[in-house]
C-alpha cells in the first residue's frame, strides 16, 4: 500500500476542500485508489503554519476557523506562514499549492512550485499562474528532477480537460479551440439574465467560492487569458505569453445589453478561444460575444464551464462541467494525484 505524503500550501477554499475529501474518504480510497493520503505539513499567508512528519488530522484542519494566525491553535502550529520551511523540510512527497493566482508574474506561487521540484517533490496546482506565465520553465525543471508538475485544476476546475485532450485527442489534431472558461463571469451573466445587478452577482460568486480573491480578474477577462495561454501552449504547441492573446471583460455589459439580447434569441458569453492560421501563426482572444441561443454554448450557465476543441479528424468535440468551486477543484488536486500514483505503478512494473 502506497501512502503519500502531502503538504498544503494556501489553506483557503480548494485545499481545505482537498483536506475534507481526506477526511471523509482516505480508508476508501485504499482500495479504490491504492492510495493514502497523509497531510505532514500546511502552510498560509493568513493562517499561519503547522508542521508533523507522522501526520496532521485532516478533519481538525477542517474545523480549523478561518482567523487570522490560527494555526497556532494545533499542536507545533505558529502564527507564521514558513512556506519556504513547510515545503522544503516537512517530508512532503507532494505540494498541493493552491494560493492566489497572480495574474501579472506568477509569483510567490512560481517559487513554491520551483522549490518544491528542485528538491525532488512533485506538484499538484490549481493555480494558473505559474503554468500560463512559466510552465515551459517549471515543466523542463520538474523533468531534470524527475518528478511530476500536474495542473489539471487551472482550466475548467473538476472537469477533466487537459489531460482529456492531450491523451484522448491525441492525433486528431487540434487546430483550435473556444469557450466558456470562466465559472464567475458565466454565473454573473446568468444571474444578470435574471435580473440581478452586476455587484450583487460577484458577490454572490465569491461567497459560492467561485472568484479570485481579487473578482476583477475574472471579470476582465485575465483570468480566462491565462486559461487561454494554458490550452493553447498545451494543445496547439503554441508559445504564447499574455500579451499575445487580446483580451476584454464583461463589466461593459449592463442590464439593458443582456435584457436586448434575450429579445433578439442571444445571449452575451466571455468567450477565450485560440486557432491555428494557415501560416502557422496562433491567433488569440478573450471576449465578450453574442451568441444566438442555437449557438453550443449559448445554454452553458452558472459557474458551468465548456469548451468545444476543432480538431481534423473529429470536428468539434465539446467538454463540458463545473469551471469553479471549491469541492470541484479539490478534485481536480485529486485525479493529479492519481495521475502521480498511475504513472508510478506503470513504471514499477515496466521495470520488474
Ligand atoms: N475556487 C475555485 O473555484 C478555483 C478553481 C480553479 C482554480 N482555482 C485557483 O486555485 C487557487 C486557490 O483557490 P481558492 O479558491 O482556494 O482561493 P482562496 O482565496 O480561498 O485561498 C487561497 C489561500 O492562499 C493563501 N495564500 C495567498 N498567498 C499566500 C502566500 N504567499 N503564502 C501562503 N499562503 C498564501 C490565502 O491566505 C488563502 O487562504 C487560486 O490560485 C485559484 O485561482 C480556484
Ligand atoms: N475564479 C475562477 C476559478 C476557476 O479557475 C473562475 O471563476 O472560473
Amino acid at each position: 500500500m502506497t501512502e503519500y505524503k502531502l503538504a498544503l500550501v494556501g489553506f483557503g477554499g480548494v485545499n481545505r476542500a482537498l483536506a475534507q475529501l481526506i477526511a471523509e474518504r482516505n480508508q476508501q480510497w485504499k482500495t479504490e485508489l491504492g492510495f493514502t493520503l497523509k497531510i505532514v505539513g500546511v502552510t498560509d499567508l493568513f493562517l499561519g503554519s503547522v508542521m508533523n512528519r507522522h501526520g496532521l488530522d485532516a478533519a481538525s484542519l477542517t474545523r480549523l476557523p478561518a482567523t487570522q494566525g490560527a494555526m497556532a491553535q494545533l499542536p507545533g502550529g505558529t502564527v507564521d506562514a514558513l512556506n519556504e520551511t513547510v515545503i522544503k523540510d516537512c517530508g512532503a512527497d507532494i505540494i498541493a499549492e493552491a494560493t492566489f493566482t497572480n495574474p501579472v508574474d506568477g509569483e510567490p506561487a512560481t517559487s513554491f512550485c520551483r522549490w518544491a521540484l528542485e528538491r525532488g517533490k512533485h506538484v499538484v496546482t490549481t493555480n494558473k499562474g505559474p503554468i500560463a506565465l512559466h510552465g515551459a520553465e517549471l515543466k523542463a525543471l520538474a523533468q531534470r528532477n524527475n518528478v511530476a508538475f500536474e495542473y489539471e485544476g487551472s482550466v475548467m476546475s473538476g472537469t477533466p480537460v487537459i489531460r482529456l485532450a492531450k491523451q484522448s485527442l491525441a492525433g486528431s489534431v487540434i487546430t483550435g479551440f473556444e469557450g466558456i472558461l470562466n465559472g464567475t463571469s458565466n454565473f454573473v451573466l446568468t444571474c444578470m439574465e435574471g435580473g440581478l445587478g452586476f455587484a450583487e452577482a460577484v458577490s454572490q460568486a465569491q461567497a459560492l467560492g467561485y472568484a479570485e480573491a481579487d473578482p476583477t480578474a475574472d471579470v476582465a477577462g485575465h483570468d480566462v487569458r491565462l486559461k487561454v495561454v494554458i490550452l493553447a501552449n498545451e494543445l496547439l504547441d503554441a508559445k504564447l505569453t499574455i500579451n499575445d492573446v487580446t483580451c476584454s471583460g464583461i463589466a461593459s455589459l449592463s442590464l439593458d445589453d443582456i435584457e436586448k439580447a434575450r429579445h433578439d434569441n442571444a445571449r452575451w458569453k466571455l468567450i477565450g478561444a485560440a486557432t491555428r492560421q494557415a501560416d502557422g501563426s496562433i491567433s488569440a482572444s478573450v471576449e465578450p460575444r453574442l451568441l444566438s441561443n442555437d449557438h453550443p454554448l449559448a445554454s452553458i450557465s452558472g459557474a458551468t464551464n465548456a469548451v468545444s476543441f476543432t480538431s481534423e479528424l473529429l470536428g468539434a468535440v465539446t467538454v463540458s462541467g463545473p469551471g469553479a468551486g471549491r469541492t470541484e477543484t479539490a478534485f481536480a488536486l485529486l485525479s493529479d494525484i492519481i495521475h502521480i500514483h498511475q504513472s508510478a505503478t506503470r513504471k514499477q512494473e515496466h521495470n520488474q
